[in-house]
């Protein structure tokens, strides 16, 4: 049976990434494609409890070591239990954050050493990565305006501004380095207009993938 493809939202908080996936979700499932929705971290029952633990503002002195390994403790389980055999179903899974968002928040926001990740992405993901990762791209100003219209702020909500420039940079320096992976989307456009381009970017995909 032909793989389904594995595709992550990145970006900044309130950049738009669960809205444009549910609407991702929706024009795949209209083409006749197979959709496994999901997200990190989270996924299954035991990453989601890790998720609880992770985001919790009563957690206040998590050791930056700690929050990467539960990181990956959520990764391993959710790509075993979900991810990979959704794929090796011809499923396509649409996953609300990945590894770049490591990358981006324990690296570049917490200064976690790089190779320190790496290890773990190679122990945990054995060569597999996503065939597409969308990147959503936005100044920390309208992050910052969405996620105050949506209420009470997480764990990692509550860094402030510095730390989230730190996260945005590193995001777009990734898709720099890996541009053949990334497509950086302007998320400050309309609802529309952000679908639109999200469309677009998909649209090869979808093509070779109904005409088989
Ligand atoms: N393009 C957009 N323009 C304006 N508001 C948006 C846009 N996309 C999403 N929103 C709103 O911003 C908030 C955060 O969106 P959401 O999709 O939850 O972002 P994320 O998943 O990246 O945190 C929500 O209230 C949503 O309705
Ligand atoms: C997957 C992942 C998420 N995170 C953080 C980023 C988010 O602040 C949080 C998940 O929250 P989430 O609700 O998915 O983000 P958003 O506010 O954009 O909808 O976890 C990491 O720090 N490292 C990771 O590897």
């Amino acid at each position: 049976m032909r793989k389904g493809y594995f595709i992550t939202f990145e970006g900044g908080e309130g950049t738009g990434k669960s809205t444009q996936l549910a609407l991702v979700k929706e024009a795949l499932e209209q083409r006749g494609i197979k959709v496994c929705v999901t997200r990190e971290p989270g996924g299954t029952e035991l990453a989601e409890e890790i998720r609880r633990v992770l985001l919790s503002p009563r957690n206040e002195t998590v050791d930056p070591t700690t929050e990467l390994l539960l990181m990956f403790a959520a990764r391993a389980q959710h790509l075993a239990q979900v991810i990979l055999p959704a794929v090796d179903r011809g499923e396509w899974v649409l996953c609300d954050r990945f590894t770049d968002a490591t990358y981006a928040y324990q690296q570049g926001g917490r200064g976690v050493d790089e190779d320190k990740i790496a290890i773990l992405e190679r122990l945990v993901q054995m060569g597999f990565n996503p065939d597409l990762t969308l990147l959503f791209d936005a100044p920390i100003e309208i992050s910052l305006q969405r996620m105050r219209d949506r209420g009470a702020l997480d764990r990692f909500e509550q860094e402030g501004l510095e730390f989230m420039k730190r996260v945005r940079s590193t995001y777009l320096t990734r898709a720099r380095v890996e541009s053949e992976r990334f497509r950086v989307i302007d998320a400050t456009a309309t609802v529309d207009d952000v679908r639109a381009s999200v469309n677009l970017h998909l649209e090869p995909l979808v093509n070779a993938w109904v005409s088989v």
